[in-house]
């Protein structure tokens, strides 16, 4: 026997109640995001006033004895926040990168 013409009340509850709880998560999910852009952009400021006082003490872009202590640590935080540290360990890279290559563009500049 087809029973969904007797379930639909039911299920359709659920739906909805499965979609406000969707929307709420996504409303703090995008509270989130843009909580990280607005730190990511108050952090390139920074880096970019670092990239500025290197190249004009003729300092290396890179600072690879500063970058294993930063990883070392963010390793540590993420542990203990239960955020997987290599996923961390990666993102710091992904960011630093960026960082290194905006010093270098400064240095030639
Ligand atoms: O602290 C520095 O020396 C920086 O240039 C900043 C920064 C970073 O983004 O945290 C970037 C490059 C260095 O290799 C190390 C750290």
């Amino acid at each position: 026997m087809n029973n969904s013409a007797k379930d639909e009340p039911v299920r359709s509850l659920g739906d909805a109640s499965a979609s406000a709880e969707l929307g709420r998560l996504r409303d703090s999910i995008d509270n989130i995001d843009a909580a990280v852009i607005h730190m990511l952009a108050e952090r390139f400021k920074c880096t970019q006033q670092v990239g500025h006082l290197k190249a004009a003490h003729k300092l290396p872009p890179a600072d690879p004895a500063r970058e294993a202590r930063q990883i070392a640590r963010l390793r540590e935080l993420a542990e203990n926040a239960k955020l997987d540290p290599a996923f961390a360990e990666k993102f710091l890279n992904f960011i630093i990168a960026e960082v290194i290559r905006h010093h270098e563009t400064i240095a030639r500049a």
